[in-house]
């Protein structure tokens, strides 16, 4: 009886599958739609020198069998045969991409431990030149157990030779009848080890710009010393944001006073006048001054990202993100929500699994954005001393990073929550290709910080403007009579007693209650709050010009300013991003609780960071 004889390809994305499919199989090829899913099937005929016909089907590439997408689904059932309709195929050909080798053979271990008889097509080995590697197929295949065939695709090299193997692979399943020797199962971790070992012992020789990459690869991935690296750098990046920031902050603040004055100087008193320098410079004035910080945080990012380090940040924490049941393919939309959450969680939409997805969404706010930056760097240069801690480590810059890793780790164990309640599911490993090392072109960096530098300034202009505005007219309404306070006569001042009710016990003063309700619209209006509030209250212009940095200096504790910064490290402070969390959850449910989680875990912060400072002493 003669059956027909089967053959898969099987390997990472972008190895070079398809293009050796076609290399193969010529013309004779058949595309139809796998049932059920609108995965492509594609299966052509190739001829076996001894002339006997196979069918190789072109499976979708594929990172791990632990993988949710719907391609790597029907990669995982056809090779393990349970794809209803599809014959398990007798021979798996693993494609490896040359170039890759080390990434590409994590998954090369998983297909190999099937068992199933199976041949490398080690592909791309031009591109291995290229970048001045030289590999030893044999000292591969010795490794791997397998034959190794050097093949380039789209030159149809060594097309011969795999034909060859293949057919000695199909002997040899028709010998076992198509018989699996399941081997031993690795974890992800193990199978990135032995696929670094398995790399360099089949390297023969590499240029010194290629030694130079892996040796960087070595060090900046390595097991132990990689996540403290990153750390150190996120820890140099805060202490930078403080220290270079500061002379461009002064000059920015000295010309916002010297305006104000000149405003004061100019026109008459009345209305119009105070709304400018009470609501307008004061208040909008005192965020724009923290441009220089966060053009600062963003330039460490874009190096970052330009250089090809934020890959390797990303595989670094998918270690610490499989802990707490995610994927490392949250960490790119948890990233970009350093930035801002909305981008963050509208990046989700990349991930397959829809409860990894959610807890992504539900966590995403923790990360600390860039409009908490004012808040955090407002309170921390008015109450914690500027000194140093040790050898170049200042105590400013130190509190911002430990709030920046506060707003992580809350994430993380929101996650870790999540995941085993609301969200459960098991974690799904993620392995991702490593760009290239590079040197950041000046002219890419320039633009991107010119683009967030607008960001941040277009909302200065509209939404912190129109927030401050409105706060501005609360506080000055209705009229003080004389020898009262004007916050206390206004409207805003009744809105402030209220909200002051509620976090009175978390320690917050009433001025911080009442910049709580504009700070919804976006979290920097805490800041313009402040200022426009403590602007309005000293009422006589001398004190107006006092910067809003001494007045908190002056009049705030240390356990209320400090609890004030724990409540933005949790408080969804933000109409947008619960407006985007719904729209992406497609409801208001999963919005609703991530407001109520995070407010309810912002007030039990805030209230034990307060009271721990009181019993302190501090
Ligand atoms: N230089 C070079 N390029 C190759 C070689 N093999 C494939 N390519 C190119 O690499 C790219 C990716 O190849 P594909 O065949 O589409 O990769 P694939 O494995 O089918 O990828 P998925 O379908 O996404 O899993 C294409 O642009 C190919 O032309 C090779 O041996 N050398
Ligand atoms: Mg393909």
């Amino acid at each position: 009886m003669t059956r027909q004889r089967t053959a898969a390809l099987v390997g990472n994305p972008n190895a070079g599958k398809s293009a050796l499919f076609n290399a193969l199989t010529g013309a004779r090829q058949k595309i139809a739609n796998y049932p059920g899913v609108t995965v492509e099937r594609k299966a052509g005929r190739l001829i076996l020198p001894s002339g006997e016909p196979v069918e190789l089907i072109d499976l979708p590439g594929s990172y791990s069998f632990d993988s949710a997408s719907p391609d790597e689904e029907v990669t995982r059932k056809v090779v393990h045969g349970e794809f209803p309709g599809e014959a398990l195929p007798e021979v798996l050909v693993l494609v490896l991409d040359a170039a890759n080798l080390e990434q590409h053979l994590v998954f090369a271990q998983e297909v190999i431990a099937l068992g199933r008889p199976t041949v490398v097509a080690l592909n791309m080995i031009d591109l291995a030149e290229r970048d001045g590697l030289t590999l030893d197929p044999a000292a591969l295949s010795q490794a791997l157990g397998v034959p190794v065939i050097p093949t380039v695709a789209v030159r149809r090299r060594g097309l011969d030779e795999l034909a060859e193997a293949i057919a000695r692979a199909e002997i040899q399943a028709s010998d076992e009848e198509a018989e699996t020797h399941t081997r031993q199962h690795l974890t992800l971790p193990e199978r990135r080890l032995a696929a670094r070992h398995m790399a360099k012992g089949a390297t023969l020789s590499e240029s010194a710009q290629h030694r130079l990459h892996s040796g960087l690869d070595t060090i900046l991935l390595h097991p132990w010393f990689g996540a403290p690296i990153l750390l150190a750098l996120l820890f140099v990046i805060f202490q930078a944001v403080f220290a270079w920031a500061t002379p461009f902050a002064d000059a920015l603040e000295g010309a916002v006073g010297a305006i104000s004055e000149w405003v004061v100087a100019t026109f008459p008193g009345g209305f119009l006048r105070d709304l400018v320098t009470e609501g307008v410079l004061a208040g909008v004035g005192s965020v724009v001054v923290f441009l220089p910080q966060i053009v600062i945080l963003f330039a460490f990012i874009l190096v970052m990202e330009a250089s090809g380090y934020m890959a390797r940040a990303a595989y670094i924490m998918d270690r610490l993100m499989a802990r707490v049941g995610l994927s490392g393919k949250s960490f790119i939309p948890l990233l970009s929500s350093v930035a801002c959450a909305i981008p963050g969680i509208m990046a989700t939409r990349s991930i397959a699994d829809p409860k990894d997805r959610l807890t992504t969404i539900l966590v995403a706010p923790l990360m600390t954005c860039s409009a908490r930056l004012p808040v955090y760097a407002l309170i921390i240069a008015a109450v914690i001393p500027n000194t140093t801690v040790g050898p170049g480590v200042g105590l400013q810059g130190l509190v911002m990073f430990a709030l920046y890793v506060a707003g992580i780790a809350g994430a993380m164990i929101a996650a870790l929550v999540l995941r085993r309640t609301v969200a459960k599911g098991a974690a799904s490993g993620f392995i991702m290709e490593m760009p290239r090392y590079q040197m950041p072109r000046l002219r890419d960096l320039a633009i991107g910080l010119w683009q967030r530098a607008w960001v941040f300034l277009r909302r200065a202009g509209t939404i912190i403007f129109v927030a401050t505005i409105a706060l501005w007219v609360l506080l000055s309404f209705p009229k003080a009579d004389p020898g009262e306070s004007q916050i206390d006569a206004s409207f805003a001042g009744t809105i402030a007693t209220g909200v002051h009710a509620v976090v009175e016990p978390i320690g917050f003063n009433r001025e911080m209650a009442l910049a709580l309700v504009p700070a919804m619209a976006a979290r920097e209006v805490a800041v313009s709050s402040l200022a426009t509030t403590y602007a309005v209250d000293s009422g006589d212009e001398d004190e107006t010009a006092l910067a809003l940095e001494e007045q908190i200096t002056a009049r705030w504790s240390l356990p209320t300013a400090l609890a004030f910064l724990a409540w933005f490290v949790f408080a969804p402070q933000c109409l947008s991003t619960i407006a985007v969390a719904r729209r992406e959850t497609n409801g208001w449910k999963w919005p609703m609780f991530m407001v109520g989680y995070l407010f309810a875990l912002a007030y039990v912060f805030a209230g034990a960071t307060y009271w721990i400072a009181v019993a302190a002493g501090l």
